[in-house]
């Protein structure tokens, strides 16, 4: 998970007000002090903490409060709202939205300082609109660094989007202005142009910078900026600001970088919306930010629309009344399973999946298990496609585990025979429990209802993760923790392992967007 020791921590300190018999002034200060040294750890500034610590105070007079009223309750949404106001640009995001229309073509311009990611950011912000059936394309305009324009080409060659940028010519301006005019012809409705950077902030850098915009005229400037500097980013992003109409910020190397905190908080100060985080090296490591969602997932409480969401970005909208309801009735055929294995494939990493759900813990997958798993469901994959027709289509599991049938499919897909029959155990555990799983959260309903609220409480959503958990195919549940693992996790969900914040429950029924 993102921020997962900052997370902890804090989850910590608001637990271990449970544990007091009373609360009273000296128990908040110890609470206080807990969360405070948390976020200094994660090198938020001196003075955010301190003003996050009396913001907390002010709101939480114990002397003041009713008899009867729920003390701990009281002071976890208290932190809620300070860590919500700490991290808010006073900027609604929503503005700088990009807004698909009829012949209208967004171009987006990135800066940042070199080394940065900022190559890397531009395809996975082409990648994940291609998702969201936007027909993106990518503009090479950094003629600094030697290997840019290979690097850009050779990512968007695999994420299959087109690119532009030249060899020969060496001004910055007539690239991008020759891409955004080539790629406006062809009808591309986002234009993304990636310029240079500079190892330092430095006069030349925002000149170029100033004459790409000029000649581009974005609708919106994205800087991109190294999480892993912490509070130092407060300085970066606002002589990236002052320099250029930056519209919107994209923090990278949130991925195990212990400051990222301390760049959140730092970035938000600008008063520049943040919009996404990067998450890692790959494609799919990309979250979009919000800033509410952000502190639910940050204490422990998952991001269930941020998971709905990406859901709905790999299961094509047309499809999902119908394989909703074929799982539900328990009706699920091999070529179904395939679907649901390739959308597990698509919705990018398992651990960063997990750590949206409720309760659930990213320490449950053991470092590198996300690679296994995925490897796992692509051997799988590779099984199903060896199969005939009439067995893709079939609910027959007896039928399927004929003997003479395995081994054909194992010779056919050129796997184990024990794979095969592996299998067939994850496809008998998911048609059983993904059954049950879904009729408990009421999903046919709710995947109807998810452009607007979800209807899932936290208990339902228990219910149908645990349910889910069962569903898993046997090497994956081992690859998390195995069933003692989950036996944990469970008993964490019930307790305190949803950060001790049931009380705070109705917060995350919240809109989508
Ligand atoms: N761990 C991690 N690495 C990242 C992330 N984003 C980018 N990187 C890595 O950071 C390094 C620099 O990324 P680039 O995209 O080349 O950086 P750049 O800002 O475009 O650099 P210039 O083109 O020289 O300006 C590469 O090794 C990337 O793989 C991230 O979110 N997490």
């Amino acid at each position: 998970m993102v921020l997962a020791d900052l997370g902890k921590s804090l989850t910590k300190a608001i637990s271990s007000l449970s544990t007091s018999l009373t609360i009273d002034e000296k128990v908040l200060d110890e609470c206080l002090k807990e969360i405070c040294k948390a976020l200094l750890q994660a090198d938020v500034n001196v003075k955010q903490v301190s003003g996050l610590r009396n913001g907390i105070k002010k709101r939480v007079n114990i002397e003041q409060l009713a008899a009867g009223l729920n003390k701990q309750k009281v002071i976890e949404k208290a932190v809620f709202d300070e860590l919500c106001d700490m991290l808010d640009s006073g900027v609604d995001p929503k503005k700088v939205e990009l807004k698909k229309g009829k012949d209208k073509t967004s171009v987006v311009m990135f800066v940042g300082l070199q080394g940065s990611g900022k190559t890397t950011t531009c395809t996975k912000y082409a990648y994940y609109h291609k998702k969201k059936g936007w027909k993106p394309c990518l503009v090479c305009a950094d003629t600094f660094r030697a290997g840019a324009f290979d690097q850009l080409k050779q990512n968007s060659t695999k994420a299959q989007i087109p690119f532009y940028g030249s060899y020969t010519e060496s001004d910055p301006a007539v690239i991008a202005q020759q891409g955004v005019q080539r790629f406006r012809e062809e009808g591309r409705d986002l234009i993304i142009v990636d310029t240079s950077g500079r190892h330092k902030q430095e006069a030349a850098l925002f000149e170029e910078m100033r004459q790409v915009a000029a000649a581009v005229q974005p609708d919106l400037v994205i800087f991109v900026m190294d999480g892993s500097i912490g509070q130092a980013a407060f300085d970066q992003a606002k002589a990236f600001k002052d320099s250029v109409e930056v519209g919107a910020v994209i923090i990278t190397k949130m991925d195990g970088h212990a400051k990222g905190g301390g760049a959140l908080s730092a970035v938000s100060a600008t008063h520049s919306p943040i919009i996404f985080l990067g998450t890692g090296e790959h494609m799919d490591q990309f979250e979009s930010f919000e800033t509410k969602r952000f502190v639910q997932r940050l204490l422990g409480r998952g991001d269930v629309s941020g998971l709905m969401e990406k859901i709905q970005d790999v299961i094509p909208e047309d499809k999902q009344p119908e394989m909703i309801e074929n799982i539900t009735k328990g009706n699920m055929s091999m070529r179904v399973m395939k679907d649901m294995f390739e959308s597990v494939l698509e919705m990018g990493p398992m651990s960063q999946m997990m750590s949206m759900i409720p309760g659930f813990n990213s320490d449950l997958l053991p470092q590198g298990n996300d690679k296994n798993s995925q490897l796992m469901i692509k051997r799988y994959i590779t099984i199903i496609e060896s199969m005939t027709e009439k067995e893709l289509d079939s609910t027959n599991i007896k039928m399927l585990q004929e003997q003479s049938r395995i081994l054909r499919l194992a010779r056919g897909s050129g796997r184990a025979p024990q794979e095969v029959v592996a299998l067939l155990e994850a496809y008998k555990h998911y048609t059983k429990y993904a059954s049950q799983a879904l009729k408990a959260a009421n999903l046919p309903k709710n995947m109807k209802n998810m452009k607007g609220d979800i209807q899932m409480n936290p208990r339902q959503m228990q219910q149908t993760m645990a349910n889910m958990s069962r569903a898993l195919p046997p090497g994956l549940l081992q690859q998390m923790g195995g069933v003692a693992g989950l036996q944990n996790l469970m008993k964490g969900m019930e307790g305190g392992g949803m950060g001790g914040l049931g009380g705070l429950a109705g917060m995350g029924r919240g809109k989508r967007k």
